[in-house]
């Protein structure tokens, strides 16, 4: 249920934050206020809106790949070529059943509906799990501008552990919908290994390309003014790959390498949005691309995706893999202690590209 605030109370803009942020309303909670104007934090350099360069979906679009073409070696290219042009592609006929797409999306609304009380329980501060974290925005005490969008993110270190501590109403759904999208995960770091010359995707591999899963539950409610601000900002994810399932609502945009175009990731029914990420740029020596993205604020539709975030373990040592470095090449970064990224990522707000910086030599 909607709660009862009049948009009135909010005399001042700390009075905005104290509700979206520290109270655990998000901003689901603000836009259900009535809320008729965007609050002033919430207001992004013009810069960093997504009213310019954007393209003619008929023009630029990233590749659609059907995983069920018998010809495999088809397939995999068409994999790998998108991923070293664009960093981004969509896959259809995945093998991932239609029923657990359908049921994590139907337990993402069942969460961001539940009530604020039973919602907060999983802030930073209150979460009986550092795994599990409900929030709002990316960072909001880094952000000089806050992004219209809460969360909630789900870090995977077991099953007992998961039963125990991730919500009732999402927890099934979740661990069904990570668990049963592995085998296409598996064949896609396959056909991107291959081509970096990993003969096979053994434990050592496996652990550095898909040995910790992150699935974070997105929500972008209505927002009263859209032009005005972003859903999620400029940003490189730094997974290795991620997973994402969005629903009909759209508003992911993925800039073009080619032209430097905003280019929208149309939704396609039964589709996910696939997307390299930096410690896979990394780990290929940059041949693999992670993509910067960012996602539009919506003026008359609540919106959800589900990314799962496949990455290496915490403690693992990324850099440019020796298979890719055998030739000669010169590695362009060094070697990172995943977590040691992840946290410097977490610590800023969304600022594009940069993140990998911190690895570059
Ligand atoms: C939220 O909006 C987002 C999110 C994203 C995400 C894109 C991704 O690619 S997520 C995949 C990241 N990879 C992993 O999580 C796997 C590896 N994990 C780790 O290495 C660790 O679990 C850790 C993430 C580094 C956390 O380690 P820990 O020692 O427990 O560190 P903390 O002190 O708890 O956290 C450090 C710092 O980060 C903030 N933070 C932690 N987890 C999250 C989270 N899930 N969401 C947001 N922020 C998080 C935490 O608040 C700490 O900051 P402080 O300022 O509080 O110190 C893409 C786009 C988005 O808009
Ligand atoms: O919601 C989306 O379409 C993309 C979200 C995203 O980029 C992220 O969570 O990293
Ligand atoms: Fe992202």
């Amino acid at each position: 249920m909607a709660p009862t605030v009049s948009t009135t109370q909010f005399s001042d803009p700390a009075e905005v934050t104290e509700f979206v942020v520290n109270q655990g309303n998000g901003v689901k909670g603000l836009s259900e206020t009535g809320i008729k104007a965007l609050p002033d934090q919430y207001i992004q350099p013009f810069e960093e809106r997504l009213i310019n360069k954007f393209v003619n979906e008929t023009d630029e679009a990233i590749p659609v790949i059907d995983m069920s073409n018998p010809d495999e070696s088809k397939v995999a290219k068409a994999i790998c070529d998108a991923a070293e042009k664009w960093g981004f592609f969509q896959v259809i006929n995945h093998g991932v059943p239609l029923a657990v797409l359908d049921n994590v999306k139907a337990a993402t609304h069942r969460f961001f509906n539940l009530p604020v009380e039973e919602k907060s329980k999983y802030t930073k501060e209150k979460s009986l799990s550092t795994n599990v974290r409900f929030g709002t925005s990316f960072s909001p005490r880094a952000e000089k501008a806050l992004e219209w969008k809460d969360y909630l993110s789900l870090f995977f270190v077991s099953e007992t552990e998961a039963s125990q501590f991730w919500p009732d109403v999402c927890k099934n759904e979740a661990l069904e919908y990570m668990n049963k999208s592995k085998t296409m995960v598996r064949k896609l770091l396959e056909y991107l290994g291959k081509n970096l010359n990993v003969k096979e995707l053994d434990e050592t591999k496996e652990s550095l390309f898909m040995g910790s899963i992150r699935v974070n539950l997105n929500y972008y409610p209505i927002c009263p003014n859209p032009d005005l601000t972003v859903g999620v900002g400029r940003h490189s994810d730094v997974s290795s790959l991620t997973i994402l399932l969005q629903d009909q609502i759209g508003g992911l945009h993925v800039r073009s390498l080619a032209s430097g175009n905003w280019v929208h990731v149309p939704p396609v029914p039964r589709s996910f949005v696939i997307n390299i990420g930096d410690a896979m740029q990394i780990l290929s020596n940059g041949r693999y691309k992670s993509v910067e993205h960012r996602v539009l604020a919506n003026g008359s539709n609540n919106r959800i995706s589900v990314p799962i975030f496949v990455n290496p373990k915490p403690e693992s040592v990324i850099g440019p893999l020796p298979e890719v470095i055998a030739n000669g090449e010169e590695p362009i970064y060094r070697d990172v202690v995943y977590s040691d990224y992840v946290r410097y990522f977490f610590k800023k707000a969304h600022d594009g590209k940069k993140t990998v910086d911190f690895a570059k030599i």
